[in-house]
């Protein structure tokens, strides 16, 4: 149902993000990972047309079947409004603060078709009940500064669903609330998006929230996509040493009974790590780990190469210094495994 290539996001001459190739599923939940200014967020916003005004985004984004690179914002909107639902970090600048939040629920409602109140209200209702609001009568007529972090963040969820999307797309949803509400959030967005058949995006600096939450996860770093594959693979056989150095700087992360307790902790980052830029240097210490690294690709730029869905990238081992602290080469990364 997306199918992603070649996608780069700019920002006057700096390339925030190059994904050569990208796909999902339909009904399946993928969980972007990645340090803070790894670009999960501006992959995702690329995704559904909310890229900042500035970015300029070219590549190619199919999603079922219809081009979305170059749509303007308004065949954008129409995308969006029909099949995509987008659930954000900070809920309450996500909402209008002017505006009962029934009333906001009921504006996603609307332009799902023509209804009539009665039958806006009923829906409105019903999803509310559907993201676990209580009292909905009472609680539509408040405004969002007199809900709690959590519920605020439910009513963004009931507008995302509004209209039955086939996508759902949560660029961080539970950072900005309190841990104990975080759990709460994780488990309806699995809820909601089981039960309407929704794909998930799922943005996340912890890999232990998309190692429960999603299918497959895909790690990012430095705008590029290191690695991807099912979660469980990832975490547990990383074939890139950069996703093997996030995981043993961040143990918890990786392990299934730990991942409630670290809902909300973000990542460890990697000090010294640097991801390729330039092309590869013959003779690649990398050669051992990766069954895709030809010899021929001494002239290529970094790529993500498929096999059994699992994907990795080849890194230039002389800048992808991990664990030496200064990205000018390192011997670790010279022990072929
Ligand atoms: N409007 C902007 N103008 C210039 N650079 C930007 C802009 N927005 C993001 N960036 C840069 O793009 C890179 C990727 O940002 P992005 O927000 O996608 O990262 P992220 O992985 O989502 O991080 P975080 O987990 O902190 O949200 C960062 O280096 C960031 O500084």
């Amino acid at each position: 149902m997306l199918t992603i290539r070649d996608l780069t996001v700019r920002i006057g001459t700096h390339e925030i993000v190059s994904i050569d190739e990208l796909d999902l599923a339909p009904g399946r939940r993928l969980g972007l990972v990645g340090e803070s200014g790894s670009g999960k967020t501006m992959t995702a916003m690329s995704i559904v047309g909310l890229q900042p005004r500035e970015a300029t985004v070219t590549g190619s984004i199919v999603f079922d079947g219809r081009e979305l690179v170059g749509l303007t914002d308004r065949q954008f909107a129409d995308v969006r409004g029909a099949d995509m639902g987008v659930v954000f970090q900070d809920p309450l600048r996500a909402l209008n603060p002017t505006m009962r939040v029934g009333k906001q629920i009921g504006e996603a409602v609307r332009l799902t078709g023509d209804l009539s109140r009665a039958e806006v209200k009923a829906r409105v209702h019903d999803l509310m009940a559907q993201v676990q609001l209580p009292e909905p009568e009472r609680l539509a007529r408040r405004y969002p500064h007199q809900l709690s972090g959590g519920q605020r963040q439910r009513v963004l969820i009931a507008m995302a669903i509004a209209s039955r999307p086939r996508l759902l797309v949560a660029d961080e949803p539970t950072t900005a609330l309190d841990v104990t509400v975080q759990k709460g959030i994780l488990e309806l967005i699995d809820e909601v998006s089981t039960e309407n058949d929704m794909s998930v995006i799922f943005v996340s600096h912890s890999l232990g929230v998309v190692r429960k939450i999603s299918d497959d996860v895909a790690v990012l770093y430095g705008g590029r996509l290191v690695e991807m594959g099912p979660g469980a693979a990832i975490v547990d056989r990383p074939r890139h040493r950069y996703t093997e150095a996030l995981i043993e700087a961040n143990p918890d992360h990786a392990d299934p009974e730990q991942a409630e307790a670290v809902i909300g902790q973000p990542l460890t980052t990697i000090p010294g790590a640097v991801p390729a830029l330039g092309n590869f240097p013959s003779g690649c210490r990398f050669r051992d780990r990766c069954p895709h690294h030809l010899d021929e690709c001494a002239d290529e730029p970094p790529v993500t190469r498929q096999s059994d869905q699992h994907r990795y990238a080849c890194w230039n081992p002389a800048t992808a210094a991990v664990g030496t602290g200064g990205g000018s080469g390192g011997e670790r990364d010279g022990a072929a495994r």
